[in-house]
């Protein structure tokens, strides 16, 4: 039994570290993140966290791992920004509110999958032109959906949130920790 790490995102290796686990292998998957036409960002990343754990090459008896973590202003998905443009755009529409990030997770051991998400509201502030533009500056928002990352320089824009801290970073550790023990995975067997 391996431990595939079904994801390209450095964060979430990181995440998983916390809990003593090194995956045996990482393969990004690669699917298609455009959103169904009315689709809301739960269902959206639930989904997406699925057919990411579909899309691994896995044998039958190994554990896949894999997450997607959306911004949701209201009904609107907010991904990963094209450009530093659109990062402006989202951090403009995102400061002075409330707004949730979602992180969906789902393991996959053959034909099993086990899927959870877990829901986070975050405050950020009203970003003033100097803080918007230094923020852009430092290239943190790339790869990041909604683009900011809470765990970086952004962290002073976010004077509030309700929800868990490693889900808002990409993997929330009591669900995937809960998820992988769930498919067999010995999350806590002693060294
Ligand atoms: C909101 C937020 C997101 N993020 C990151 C986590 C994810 O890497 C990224 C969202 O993109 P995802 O599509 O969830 O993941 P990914 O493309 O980075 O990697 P993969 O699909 O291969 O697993 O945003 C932060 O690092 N900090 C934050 O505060």
């Amino acid at each position: 039994m391996k431990l595939i790490l079904g994801s390209g995102s450095p964060r979430r290796k990181e995440l998983l570290a916390q809990l003593g686990i090194v995956p045996d292998a990482i393969l990004p998957p690669d699917i298609d993140e455009d959103p169904r036409k009315g689709e809301l960002p739960r269902p959206y990343a639930a989904r997406l966290a699925r057919e990411k754990a579909a899309a691994v090459a896995a044998g039958e008896d190994d554990v896949v791992l894999c997450a997607d973590t959306t911004v949701a202003l209201g009904r609107r998905i907010l991904g990963k920004p094209r450009d530093a443009g659109e990062a402006a755009d989202f951090l403009t529409a995102l400061g002075g509110r409330r707004h949730q990030v979602i992180t969906a997770v789902a393991v996959r051991r053959g034909a099993r999958v086990w899927a959870r998400e877990s829901v986070s509201a975050v405050k950020m502030k009203r970003l003033s032109d100097a803080e918007l533009n230094a923020y852009l500056a430092g290239g943190e928002w790339q790869g990041k959906a909604g683009g900011y990352a809470i765990q970086g320089a952004a962290g002073a824009f976010i004077p509030w949130i309700s929800g868990s801290f490693t889900g808002i970073v990409g993997l929330p550790l009591a669900e995937t920790a809960a998820l992988l023990q769930a498919a067999g995975w010995p999350v806590w067997r002693q060294e």
